[in-house]
């Protein structure tokens, strides 16, 4: 096959931020264009989207994307998601429980400036995003002094590595933008903590003497 050109172009992982457990890594071009292209029109044709409502400052508001939840091992999973969770975990040598995905249908819908729910996620572990369709924005802001901001464009075919560290001091989020925009899915893979035992059964009441 001839290479591809853009190839030339690609300038390896990017790390954007460090910490001591593998930071902030983008890596463009994981996934060739044409592959990424493919996954994207399947994946909105076939997965079966989510409108969600959350409680905002007493307020019932449509979260602004479309949203789908799977564990590693659902029967439902989408056979393309599960060979990107082979691609990804044998990408970056974990084992990922868990998978989330977000349809932005254009540049009105976005999420908010977050850190990952901390009790979703299992300590050490990072969180990958691989990105699909539309280029988006996301932007990571340091939540104490020295304020640091960074805006890295997520490309079709990139992975997003976030640290379980970056969560406890980054925000991050993919803001709206006013341009005519063409949608975009991203995969979130997590490690989740495992549920807890479930509870012992309870103890036989003592009886009295
Ligand atoms: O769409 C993205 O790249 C970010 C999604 C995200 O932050 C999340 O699902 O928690
Ligand atoms: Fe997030």
């Amino acid at each position: 096959m001839a290479p591809d050109p853009l190839a030339l172009f690609d300038s390896g992982p990017q790390t954007l931020i460090q910490d001591d457990q593998g930071g902030v890594v983008y890596r463009p071009g994981w996934l060739d264009a044409a592959q990424a292209q493919r996954w994207f029109e399947r994946l909105r044709d076939q997965i079966p989207w989510q409108h969600q409502r959350r409680m905002m400052y007493e307020r019932e508001v449509d979260v602004p994307r479309l949203m789908a939840h799977y564990r590693h091992d659902d029967p439902a999973l989408h056979p393309i998601l599960k060979v990107a969770l082979r691609s990804v975990e044998q990408a970056s040598g974990v084992a990922f429980t868990s998978l989330g995905l977000n349809y932005y249908r254009d540049g009105q819908d976005s999420v908010a400036p977050h850190h990952d729910r901390l009790e979703d996620l299992m300590p050490g572990y990072p969180i990958v995003l691989l990105s699909l369709g539309a280029t988006r924005t996301m932007r990571i802001s340091r939540q104490q002094p020295p304020r640091h901001r960074i805006d890295i464009d997520l490309q079709a075919g990139s992975l997003l590595t976030m640290s379980y560290a970056s969560q406890l001091q980054y925000l991050h989020g993919i803001p709206k933008q006013s341009a005519a925009l063409l949608p975009r899915i991203s995969i979130a893979f997590r490690v989740r903590p495992r549920a807890p035992a479930s509870p012992s059964p309870p103890l036989p009441r003592p009886t009295a003497p």
